[in-house]
């Protein structure tokens, strides 16, 4: 579970989250959308304090990272894997290498450390793969590496900011299937940030829509449809619904 209690972070003067409120059940896949600049990724970043709050409290797995050393903050963060949009893939490092480096940072039994690698590269598909570079692999590959060094250390939670942005649309569905497969498989609570409704509205249990630094909405998402659950204004989730995408200019 990830609890945000009136968090609030501000670059120079300029307030980019507005003491929000939020809470991300365990186990379950949580969307964020919302346009361009409504503080998405920087929610997302204080979830694993990469973004360290103003004021407010973060907690994960019932602890709160804000009250930690760096050192406990260390050690907290192996149970909370994160992927991005251009994979941060080391490009002088091999596939396996860049998914043990995970393990080294971590101190992960060294004997133990090339069966999970191999592991964490079966479980994505990518276990022929362990000799090539970055640069000789597919965008949805290059994710997959990614995915494979978050699964590494067991998370309990994926963080993952604009996960398929830069991939095609056949790709973004093989990655959401990966995505849903580790939160089947693993119950890992996955959060999600998107611009792409199509993305949230696949995948997703819930969805937290983003407006200016503040939540505008969370909603439940039905395999029918959107649900509100706060009894707030449908309108923000209907527009959504209704024109697809949000512009992400
Ligand atoms: N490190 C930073 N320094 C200064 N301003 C920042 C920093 N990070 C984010 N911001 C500002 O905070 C606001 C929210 O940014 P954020 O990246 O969280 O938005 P977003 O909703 O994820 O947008 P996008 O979809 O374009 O990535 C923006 O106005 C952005 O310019």
């Amino acid at each position: 579970m990830i609890k945000l209690h009136n968090v609030s972070k501000s670059f120079s003067r300029f307030q980019a989250i507005k003491s929000i409120l939020l809470t991300i059940n365990k186990g379950e896949i949580h969307g964020i959308i919302g346009a361009s600049g409504a503080g998405k990724s920087t929610l997302l970043r204080l979830m694993n304090l990469l973004e360290v709050p103003d004021e407010g409290e973060v907690e994960v797995n019932g602890q709160k990272l804000t009250n930690l050393s760096s050192k406990e903050l260390r050690q907290a963060r192996k149970s909370i894997g994160m992927i991005f949009q251009h994979f941060n893939l080391v490009a002088n490092k091999t596939v396996y290498e860049n998914v043990a480096v995970s393990l080294e940072l971590a101190n992960f039994p060294k004997k133990e450390r090339r069966s999970r690698v191999l592991e964490c590269l079966q479980f994505v598909g990518l276990e022929s793969f362990v000799e090539k570079y970055p640069a000789q692999l597919s965008g949805g590959q290059k994710q997959r590496v990614a995915i494979a060094r978050a699964l590494a250390n067991n998370p309990e939670v994926l963080l993952c900011d604009e996960p398929t942005s830069s991939l095609d649309p056949n790709t973004t569905a093989e990655i959401l299937g990966v995505l849903d497969n580790i939160n089947k498989s693993f119950g890992v609570t996955i959060v999600i940030v998107s611009h792409e409704m199509e993305v949230i509205k696949s995948i997703c249990n819930r969805v937290t829509v983003m407006a200016a630094g503040e939540i505008y909405d969370t909603a439940l998402i039905e395999p029918k449809g959107i649900q509100n659950l706060d009894n707030s204004p449908r309108y923000f989730i209907e527009q959504l619904t209704k024109d697809g995408d949000l512009d992400h200019a």
